[in-house]
C-alpha cells in the first residue's frame, strides 16, 4: 500500500493555495497524483492548546485520477445548502467570490460508485482560474480516458428505459467530462452490429457504448469483432484463425433485463458506475470463445456456453417469451423435472499448470494476477501441437465420452445476483482459457444438490459425478440419435413420484435427440461445435471488481495507510 504521506513529500507540488472550502480556510496542495487539503483554521485552534489531540489534522484527499472533472462554480451549486450555511456560503461568496468545483469519484456501496463534488473558493480571480488550468493540464495527461464516443441505444430492453438512463443519468456526466458522442437510437434488432460491421467510422472515436443489456452487448462485440477481423484479412470462418484484437474499447451502460457481463466485470448494474468507469477511462481485457461448426463460424462467446440443462432451459423459455422474466424459473423446474442427459465426446486442449485451477478458490479481481500471466513461448507450441494430438495423452488434447446432463463452459465466474459466485466462481475473465464443466448422469436428488451449490458456499464441483477442467480449446461431438430421459434408465423403472412433464420420446430425429448449446442466451444450432479460445481479444472501460475493504467503503482515502495522529477523508 502506498501511503499518502510518501505522495505527497516524494512528487514536487504542482501547486499550493490557501482557498476557502465550506466557509473555512483550508490549505491545498496538488500534486501529479494528488489533490489534498487541510482545514487550517482547526489545526491552528487545536494547537493553540483548546485541545489536547494538538498534532491532529484533518487531510481530505483524492486521486487525480479519480477527477472526473473541474470547472468554473455554478451558481446554483450553493442552493443545495442549508438555510445557515447558505447565509454563510453568500458570506463567503461576498469575499472570496471566485470559485472551481472540482467533480471527483466517491465510492458508496457494493461497487457502486457517485460522482461528488468539492468547492473552493478564493478572493482572487486568477489564482482560481490557474487551479483549474493546472488541474486540466493533469487531467490531459490521461491519455487513456476517451474523448469521443459512439453510443448505441436500445429503446426496447429490459424495461424500456435505455434512453431515459443514457439522457438523464449518463449524458450530463459525458458533458461534464467533456466528451463528445455520436448517438444512434436502435430501430431493430442487430441495428448496432450491422452498423458497426459496415458504416461505422471507427476511426473517430475512443470506444463504443451500448446501453442495453447482454442482448445488445453481444450485437456490439459482433458487430466489432467483425469489423476488426474484415479491416485485418483475417477470415473468421477458419476455426484456427489467430484473431485480432479490437482497438476500441467497449463500455456498457446498464439498461436490460440481465446485465451479467456489466455485473461480472464493474460488481454493480448500476449505469452512474458504468459511465464513470467509461469517462475514466478503465481497461479490463476480456477473453472471448470463437465457436465454429466444421469451418464455419457460428459466434463468439464471454460468458457461457451450456449444453444439455442450460441449452434445453434457454430452448424451451424462448417458447414462453410472453411471461417475461419469470419463463427462465418455469422452463428451468421443468428441464429440471424432465431429466435428460445426451451423449457425446468432449475432447479439450488443458491449461497449463501456471494458469491456476478452477477450484483454487482465487478469484479473478481488479488487477487479477492470473490475468496478467502472458502465455509463455512453451504455452505457444503446446498449441500449436494440438492439431497431431487427439488421444488421452498426458499435456496434449484429452478425450472423454460418456453421458452428461450438463457441459458448460463457463469464461467468467458468471455471478448474477441470483448465484453470487456463479457457475465457476473461479473463472478468470482475461486468462485466455474458459472452465469446462462435466456433469455426468446422474440422480435428481444428486442434480439439484449440484444446482442448489451455486447458490450458496459449498463447492460445487465437489460431487463425485461432476468434473471441471481449465481449458484453451474444447470441441464436442454428439452421440447420433440418441437421447434418454434417466427414467428410462433402470431395466424396471422406478415410479419416483416426479413424471417427466415432457414425455420420453421414442420416435427419435436428429433435432430432438440432441440438446442444443445455450451460448450467452442464444441457440446455437448445430450441436456439434469447436471452441477457441481468444485471449484478451477486446476490451471494456471497466476495471474488475474491486476487493472492498470496510475501510475503503467509509473513506475512499484510506487507498493509502493511515498516519498516526493525521486522518486522511475525502468529503
Ligand atoms: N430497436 C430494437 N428493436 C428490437 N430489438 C432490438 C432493438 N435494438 C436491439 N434489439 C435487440 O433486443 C435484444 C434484447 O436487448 P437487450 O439485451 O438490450 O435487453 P434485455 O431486456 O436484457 O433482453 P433479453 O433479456 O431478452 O436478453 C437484443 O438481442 C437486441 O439485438
Amino acid at each position: 500500500m502506498t501511503r499518502l504521506s510518501d505522495i505527497m513529500e516524494t512528487q514536487d507540488r504542482l501547486l499550493f493555495s490557501k482557498l476557502f472550502h465550506k466557509h473555512r480556510q483550508v490549505e491545498v496542495t496538488l500534486n501529479r497524483s494528488v489533490l489534498a487539503w487541510k482545514e487550517t483554521e482547526k489545526s491552528r485552534k487545536r494547537s493553540s492548546g483548546i485541545s489536547n489531540r494538538a498534532e491532529t489534522a484533518h487531510i481530505h484527499a483524492l486521486q487525480v485520477c479519480e477527477i472526473v472533472a473541474v470547472h468554473t462554480k455554478d451558481d446554483d451549486q450553493d442552493n443545495k445548502e442549508t438555510r445557515r450555511s447558505r447565509a454563510e456560503a453568500k458570506q463567503t461568496s461576498r469575499l472570496h467570490p471566485h470559485a472551481f468545483t472540482v467533480s471527483y469519484i466517491r465510492r458508496t456501496r457494493q461497487h457502486q460508485w457517485c460522482c461528488s463534488e468539492v468547492i473552493f473558493h478564493s478572493a482572487n480571480q486568477a489564482l482560481s482560474e490557474q487551479w483549474i488550468k493546472v488541474i486540466n493540464e493533469q487531467l490531459a495527461l490521461l491519455t487513456h480516458r476517451p474523448k469521443s464516443l459512439l453510443v448505441y441505444i436500445n429503446p426496447y430492453g429490459g424495461k424500456r428505459r435505455g434512453k431515459r438512463i443514457y439522457e438523464q443519468k449518463v449524458a450530463p456526466l459525458f458533458g461534464r467530462a467533456c466528451i463528445s458522442t455520436d448517438v444512434i437510437v436502435t430501430e431493430r434488432a442487430n441495428h448496432a452490429r450491422d452498423h458497426l460491421k459496415t458504416e461505422a467510422n471507427l476511426d473517430k472515436y475512443d470506444g463504443v457504448v451500448c446501453v442495453g443489456g447482454d442482448g445488445m452487448f453481444s450485437e456490439i462485440l459482433h458487430g466489432l469483432i467483425s469489423r476488426t477481423q474484415t479491416d485485418n484479412g483475417v477470415d473468421p470462418n477458419q476455426p484456427d484463425a489467430e484473431l485480432v484484437p479490437c482497438s476500441v474499447h467497449i463500455g456498457i451502460i446498464p439498461a436490460g433485463s440481465t446485465d451479467c457481463i456489466c455485473f461480472a466485470t464493474v460488481g454493480t448494474n448500476d449505469p452512474v458506475t458504468s459511465a464513470l468507469h467509461i469517462i475514466v477511462g478503465d481497461s479490463q481485457p476480456m477473453d472471448v470463445c470463437s465457436v465454429h461448426h466444421n469451418d464455419s463460424f457460428l459466434r463468439y462467446s464471454v460468458s457461457l456456453l451450456g449444453y444439455g440443462f442450460y441449452g434445453d432451459v434457454l430452448k424451451d423459455s424462448e417458447r414462453k417469451r410472453w411471461m417475461g422474466p419469470a419463463r427462465y424459473d418455469l422452463s428451468g423446474v421443468k428441464t429440471f423435472l424432465s431429466h435428460n442427459y445426451y451423449e457425446g465426446s468432449i475432447s479439450f486442449l488443458p491449461a497449463e499448470n501456471n494458469m491456476g485451477d478452477p477450484r483454487d478458490k482465487l478469484q479473478c479481481r481488479s488487477g487479477c494476477s492470473v490475468c496478467q500471466h502472458k502465455p509463455s513461448s512453451k504455452d505457444t507450441q503446446w498449441e500449436m501441437s494440438e492439431e497431431k494430438e487427439m488421444s488421452d495423452k498426458v499435456g496434449g488434447w484429452r478425450t472423454i465420452r460418456g453421458k452428461f446432463i450438463a457441459i458448460n463452459a463457463a469464461s467468467m465466474s458468471c455471478a448474477c445476483p441470483r448465484s453470487p459466485k456463479g457457475l465457476s466462481p473461479s473463472a478468470h475473465l482475461a486468462d485466455g482459457t474458459t472452465d469446462l464443466i462435466l456433469v455426468r448422469k446422474c440422480s435428481r436428488l444428486d442434480f439439484l444438490t449440484h444446482l442448489l451449490r451455486h447458490t450458496n458456499k459449498e463447492d460445487q464441483f465437489d460431487h463425485s459425478f461432476v468434473e471441471v477442467h481449465r481449458v484453451r480449446r474444447f470441441n464436442f461431438q454428439p452421440q447420433q440419435n440418441e437421447m434418454h430421459s434417466l427414467e428410462d434408465l433402470t431395466e424396471t423403472p422406478k415410479k419416483t413420484g416426479f413424471r417427466p412433464i415432457c414425455s420420453a420420446q421414442t420416435n427419435y430425429n436428429y433435432q430432438d435427440s440432441h440438446s442444443s448449446w445455450n451460448c450467452d442466451g442464444e441457440i446455437l444450432p448445430h450441436a456439434a461445435i469447436r471452441v477457441s479460445v481468444q485471449p484478451q481479444l477486446i476490451r471494456l472501460f471497466a476495471r474488475g471488481i474491486e476487493e472492498q475493504q470496510q475501510s475503503l467503503l467509509e473513506d475512499p482515502c484510506t487507498l493509502w495507510a493511515l498516519e498516526p495522529n493525521t486522518h486522511y477523508s475525502v468529503d
